[in-house]
Formats: structure tokens, C-alpha cells, sequence
């Protein structure tokens, strides 16, 4: 295919577009009484247990898709990508976060240069570092130990790096290393955000971790400024050194804002933001929280699904199979959306992250070389935990819409509850649940089953579930930082297969820009008003009576604030 041919303007594309009458003739019930369909698309990878027979495919579905595959040269892109060539053409950048998880001795080249030392040094500085201040060596400006930390950045900068404690947080190994210590996240330039997260919290005893990758994102470089001087008015302004570090690819910007370049942990721009948990991003606070050890385990889970990526065929390949299948949904059977059910509150987080990497990696409306696209790309991710969701939305999931969903269970809880009386353990009761809902979902229930219940008839219509409705589903072993780096890294992998076939750029994200320079344009509107009173003037009638309406009910605001941090 040439490069700027359009993926579905090759025979693979209308192949599967064709092919899509053959599997509306057979309901997903008759599929599954194949026992060696269903056979086929079950496989097993470093103790995972990857389940794809309830999707809307067949052996011959799968096929087509390793030929669309080939048409859209994925398996060139994704050498492209682990040999450091700059895929991101749009900000001529590489793309290496495989590179953040390496081991040591790996060669991952960006521009003819090893980048692995590189990593591997930022990775011992922070080693060291987070020992020194979970040890007490290093302590604050009145020699009290740092024993709490508060994260500050947005996006990628947060996302990744919550979804990895969330999931940490009540892992056993986690909790006896995390025992005395907290950490919190600060995020929204809302602050109510910055009132929530320093509550409870002593200046004396707490450690600012400023995360921006270009330490110029506007919400994360207020909150770094609000909790600087929560620090130095209550500790002096020579305190900010010990009690403030940073976590930037822009190292220049970090010295200017007053941190000490020492105390910075630098990342690089090969390291795209949702995709930088790995880096010093996520690895400095939940080192911080947890140490070192149980983090670098998380980032040999990675490792070991970067490598399975790289080398294993498509046809056993987890994040290729995920990706492929999640095109065919989206650009062949016209399911726009995507559910993401993970049955362990410990994954809470995992939806929301996973929304960044997939929703601002392929929500992209023309090609890499800049072609208006004819298909539409990317899919509308979101989730909760189960069964919290089955209470919530199922509903629509059964009865409304069609939308994929993606089960991830967990074999060993980490917090198994056995009660003396019960017949199953809390755990078997969540997990029944994991076991039933895909069925229930592809089965459905027909009418001639409810008339044989005996069902009033006029209840039968709205007790019907037409099924026919996909999901897959992801069993992992047990859910310690090993798991959760392997869970990382597929789905990461599973989005840029969608993006390579698909034929666009999933690294960029011109898309977030436009909205950013509006909101400076009212914040220098807001500031004319009330400092000068200058009245609202350059925006539409609409945009202007609501900027007004809030400035004239907003004018009690002091003109001349002395600093007012927020208490509760
Ligand atoms: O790490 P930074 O530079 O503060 O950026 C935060 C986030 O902002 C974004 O650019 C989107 O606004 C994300 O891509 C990024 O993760």
C-alpha cells in the first residue's frame, strides 16, 4: 500500500466490509456452540487468560484482519516504533516509551544513541532519592521526615501514574511498604482540588512533587505556585528546596520556578505524556510511596508484554489481537463505543486512564499524511469497576446499545474475604458475576424462553435481550505490580495497533490546543475587568453575557487578594 493510500481504499478493508453480511447472519449463541471456534480464540500470555470467543468474529474474521494487518504494514510500524524512527511526524518526535521499561542491558536506539543508560539513570536517581526520603535521611526545613507527598500534574502527568496507586493501594506487598505514608494527587486547576488534597496535610512533613512535561501546562503551574507558597508561608521561602521537586522533560523551566535542577528527574521527549506512567512520571511518586523494589516490578510487567508485542506472531499476539478486533468493531460493525469492566475496585482508575491513552491517542479526523479521513477513527472509552456498573449503565449495555465490553478479572483477590456462613467467598460472589455477564450479553433471553417461564405477554417484549452483543475478556492471575504493568502495557499496545491500521498519527494531540488558547484569551478578559474594569468585549453574545453574568455576580471577589489559601 502506498503511504498515502487510504486503509479503506484497499481489498482487506471492503473484504471485511463485505464480510460484515456473513456474520449478521449468525447470532453469537450459534458461535459459541463451536467448540473449536471457541478454542481458537482463547490464549494464554505470561499467566493471562485472554478470552475473544464472544466478539462477532469467526476464524474467517480473524483472518481478513490479519490481512488488513498487513495492508496497513503494522508490522513495520511497529518496528518502526521499538527502533526509535520518529512515527510522530507532527512533532518529529520518536516514540520509546517501550524504552522506559527495558532492562538495563537493552539497546533501544533514538537517533543512533542507546537510550537505556539514559533511563536507567533517572531511574537510579530516583532509587536513591525516594530511599533517602522514605528512610528519613532526607527531611524537610525543620528536620521532620517527609512522610506524605502530593503529586501535581494533569493528564498524562496524573492519570497513569493514580491508576498504578489505585491499584496498588490494597495489594498486600504495597500496603506493609506504604505503611505511615500518603499520597495524594492534585489535578484540577479547581480549588476546591487544591482545598481537598492539602486537608489533613502538614507543610513540615510533606513533599511536593510538581509533574509537567512541559512545566508550562497552565493548571499544573497554578497549583505549583499555590502550593509553593502554601509551603513557604508556613515554613519560609527557603523550605521550597527541601519540600518541592519536579518531574519535566523541560529542566531549564523547572530551575527558573525556583526548584533546584538536583531535585529534578528528567523525562524525554520521546516519552509521550499518556504515555509516560512509566517514567520518572509515575515512578518517582509511587516510588516515594512505595519504594523502589515494588515498582520496578511494575515495570517488568510492562517489559514483558513490550517484548511479547514485538516478536510474537500476530495470531498469538494480545495487544494485536485486541487491536484488530477493536477496528473491526468500530470500522465494520459500526460500534462507536467501548466499555472498559474490570471486576476489582482496585482498577477503578484504569477506565479513566485508559480514556486518555485510547481517546487522545485515536480521536483523529485525517491521516498521518494530513488526509481527511472517510471512517471514522478512535471509539468512545469509558467504564467503571463491576458490579458497581451493573447497577448503573448495564441497563443500556442489555437492552439499548450495542457496546463492546472489555471483562478483566482477577483470579486471587488481594483482599479475600471468607465468611464462616457463606457459601462462596466475597471474591467467587464478584467473580460470579465477571463469569455471568458475558453470556448474559451474548445470549440473551428470547421470547419462546420467557413464554416458557410463563411470563405475562405483556411483560415478554420488555424482558427480551436480543444478545448478540460482544465482549471479550482479560483474566489475570492476581493483581500485584507486575500484573498491573502487564494490564498497562497491553492496552497502551492494543491503541497504536488501532492507530496503525487505521493510518494516523496516535501520538500526537493538536486537538486539546484550541480550547487552551481560548481559555487564555478569557482568563486576559477576566483579569482587564477586574483589575481595570474593562468591560467584556471580542467574544460572541453568548460568551460574552456568560463571562459577564459571572464577573458582575462574582465582584465581591477582593481586587487585591493578599494570598488566601483554602481551608476546610
Ligand atoms: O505534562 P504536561 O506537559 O503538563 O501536560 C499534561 C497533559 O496535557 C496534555 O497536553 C493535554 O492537554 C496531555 O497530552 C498531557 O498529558
Amino acid at each position: 500500500m502506498a503511504s498515502s493510500t487510504l486503509i479503506c481504499d484497499t481489498e482487506p478493508w471492503k473484504e471485511l466490509r463485505a464480510h460484515v453480511e456473513d456474520i449478521n447472519k449468525t447470532h453469537l449463541r450459534d458461535l459459541m456452540n463451536d467448540t473449536s471456534r471457541c478454542q481458537s480464540m482463547m490464549m494464554e500470555f505470561d499467566g493471562i487468560l485472554l478470552d475473544y470467543s464472544r466478539q462477532r468474529a469467526t476464524t474467517g474474521t480473524l483472518n481478513k484482519l490479519f490481512s488488513l494487518a498487513e495492508a496497513a504494514r503494522v508490522k513495520e510500524k511497529i518496528n518502526r516504533m521499538f527502533n526509535g524512527e520518529r512515527i510522530n511526524s507532527t512533532e518529529n518526535r520518536s516514540v520509546l516509551h517501550v524504552a522506559l521499561r527495558a532492562p538495563r542491558d537493552a539497546v533501544i536506539n533514538s537517533d543512533g544513541k542507546n537510550v537505556v543508560p539514559e533511563v536507567w539513570q533517572v531511574l537510579d536517581k530516583i532509587r536513591d532519592f525516594s530511599e533517602r526520603v522514605r528512610s528519613g535521611a532526607w527531611v524537610g526545613a525543620t528536620g521532620k521526615a517527609l512522610k506524605d507527598v502530593v503529586a501535581i500534574g494533569i493528564g498524562g502527568s496524573f492519570l497513569g501514574p493514580l491508576f498504578v496507586h489505585t491499584a496498588l493501594q490494597t495489594e498486600a506487598e504495597a500496603i506493609e511498604c506504604a505503611r505511615g505514608r500518603q499520597l495524594r494527587f492534585l489535578a484540577n486547576v479547581d480549588p476546591i482540588d487544591v482545598a481537598r488534597n492539602i486537608t489533613g496535610l502538614n507543610p513540615e512533613t510533606t513533599l511536593v512533587v510538581v509533574v509537567s512535561k512541559t512545566f508550562t501546562t497552565a493548571e499544573t503551574m497554578l497549583n505549583a505556585r499555590t502550593l509553593r507558597e502554601w509551603i513557604s508561608s508556613a515554613l519560609g521561602p527557603q523550605a521550597v528546596a527541601k519540600h518541592m521537586v519536579a518531574v519535566s522533560t523541560n529542566l531549564k523551566l523547572v530551575e527558573q520556578f525556583g526548584i533546584d535542577p538536583n531535585n529534578a528527574f528528567a523525562f524525554w521527549d520521546w516519552v509521550g505524556g499518556r504515555y509516560s506512567v512509566c517514567s520518572a512520571v509515575g515512578v518517582l511518586p509511587l516510588s516515594l510511596q512505595y519504594g523502589f523494589p515494588i515498582v520496578e516490578k511494575f515495570l517488568k510487567g510492562a517489559s514483558s508484554v513490550d517484548q511479547h508485542f514485538y516478536s510474537a506472531p500476530f495470531e498469538k499476539n494480545v495487544p494485536v489481537l485486541l487491536g484488530l478486533l477493536s477496528v473491526w468493531n468500530v470500522s465494520f460493525l459500526g460500534y462507536s463505543a467501548r466499555a472498559i469492566l474490570p471486576y476489582s475496585q482496585a482498577l477503578e482508575k484504569f477506565a479513566p486512564h485508559i480514556q486518555q491513552v485510547s481517546m487522545e491517542s485515536n480521536g483523529k479526523g485525517v491521516s498521518i499524511d494530513g488526509v481527511p479521513l472517510p471512517y471514522e477513527t478512535g471509539e468512545i472509552d469509558f467504564g467503571e469497576p463491576g458490579t458497581n456498573g451493573q447497577h448503573s449503565f448495564y441497563q443500556l449495555i442489555h437492552q439499548g446499545r450495542v457496546i463492546p465490553c472489555d471483562f478483566i478479572g482477577v483470579v486471587k483477590s488481594q483482599q479475600p474475604v471468607y465468611l464462616k456462613d457463606e457459601v462462596v467467598s466475597n471474591h467467587d460472589e464478584l467473580m460470579s458475576n465477571f463469569f455471568a455477564q458475558p453470556d448474559a450479553l451474548a445470549y440473551g433471553k428470547t421470547p419462546e424462553q420467557l413464554q416458557k417461564e410463563n411470563v405475562a405477554e405483556h411483560l415478554v417484549s420488555h424482558k427480551t435481550f436480543s444478545g448478540n452483543r460482544p465482549s471479550l475478556s482479560i483474566l489475570l492471575p492476581s493483581l500485584n505490580a507486575y500484573n498491573i504493568g502487564q494490564l498497562l502495557a497491553i492496552y497502551e499496545h492494543r491503541v497504536a495497533v488501532q492507530g496503525f491500521v487505521w493510518g494516523i498519527n496516535s501520538f500526537d494531540q493538536w486537538g486539546v490546543e484550541l480550547g487552551k488558547s481560548l481559555a487564555s484569551q478569557v482568563r486576559k478578559q477576566l483579569h482587564a475587568s477586574r483589575k481595570k474594569g474593562e468591560s467584556v468585549e471580542g467574544f460572541n453574545f453568548s460568551t460574552k453575557t456568560l463571562i459577564t453574568t459571572y464577573l458582575e455576580a462574582s465582584a465581591d471577589v477582593p481586587s487585591d487578594p493578599s494570598t488566601l489559601l483554602p481551608k476546610i
